[in-house]
């Protein structure tokens, strides 16, 4: 199954950075895959082109437009804060069950692979008692968990992965995406990280990296 939620350690970490490379992938392979981002905190429906949906449905060949996001990413809050705090600002909630009820029909709906982005990182508020954590756990999806390069890189990664696998979530691939000044290379992350059991890891980019691609 081609089917994964992509999280990360946390927000700007390239969560669709990754996700919209997977989807060019499979549209250069002529796969129509698909992707969702469900729920957005930070929205501007002006600048719906650069908004994560956006970004997904350019990488999936598609036209832009607010109504148009509106379609993957149904749940949009302007405010760019957490979501559980820019849906009570909006006098809104996120709705969880609603959220699970959306991805499920798609999942089961899809045909193509398809991918899942979550808002921020894997521990991140959806509303006063949920996490994107348990909205992993409610879809069941083998999870790509996004990650830095960055100095602490190495320990938010291993407490999200461990977050993740002690709620029961399949860890599938750690992509380490180091982008900006490193104090070591991505490698070196990349071996810190296997040392410590992180699983599968690959550097973004990587040959290692297109291998999975190809395979998947
Ligand atoms: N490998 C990379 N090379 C160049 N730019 C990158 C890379 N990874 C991420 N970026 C840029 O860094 C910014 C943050 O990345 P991205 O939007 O993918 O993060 P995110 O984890 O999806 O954030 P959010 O929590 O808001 O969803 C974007 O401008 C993106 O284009
Ligand atoms: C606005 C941002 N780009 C994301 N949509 C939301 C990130 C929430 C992070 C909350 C936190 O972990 O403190
Ligand atoms: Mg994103």
């Amino acid at each position: 199954m081609r089917q994964f939620f992509v999280t990360g350690t946390g927000t700007d970490i390239g969560k669709t950075h990754v996700a919209a490379a997977m989807l060019r992938h499979w549209r250069g392979r002529g796969v129509k895959a698909w992707a969702l981002k469900p729920v957005a905190s930070g929205y501007q429906p002006a600048r719906s082109a650069a908004s994560d949906a956006g970004v997904l449905l350019a990488a999936m060949g598609q036209m832009t437009s607010d109504a148009v996001v509106g379609r993957i990413c149904p749940w949009r809050f302007a405010d760019p804060v957490s979501p559980d705090m820019a849906a009570r600002r909006a006098g809104r909630v996120v709705p969880f069950d609603e959220v699970v009820e959306f991805c499920r029909r798609e999942m089961a709906a899809a045909d193509v692979p398809l991918l899942i982005e979550g808002v921020g990182g894997a521990m991140v508020p959806l509303d006063e008692r949920r996490t994107v954590r348990d909205w992993m756990v409610a879809l069941g999806l083998p999870a790509i968990v996004v990650c830095g390069g960055y100095l602490g890189a190495i320990s938010h990664t291993l407490c999200t992965i461990e977050a993740l696998r002690v709620a029961g979530v399949v860890v599938a691939k750690v992509v380490v995406n180091g982008v900006g000044d490193l104090p070591v290379p991505v490698a070196a992350t990349r071996e810190a990280l296997l040392r410590h059991g992180a699983g599968d890891v690959v550097v973004f980019g990587s040959a290692e990296w297109e291998a999975w691609l190809v395979s998947l």
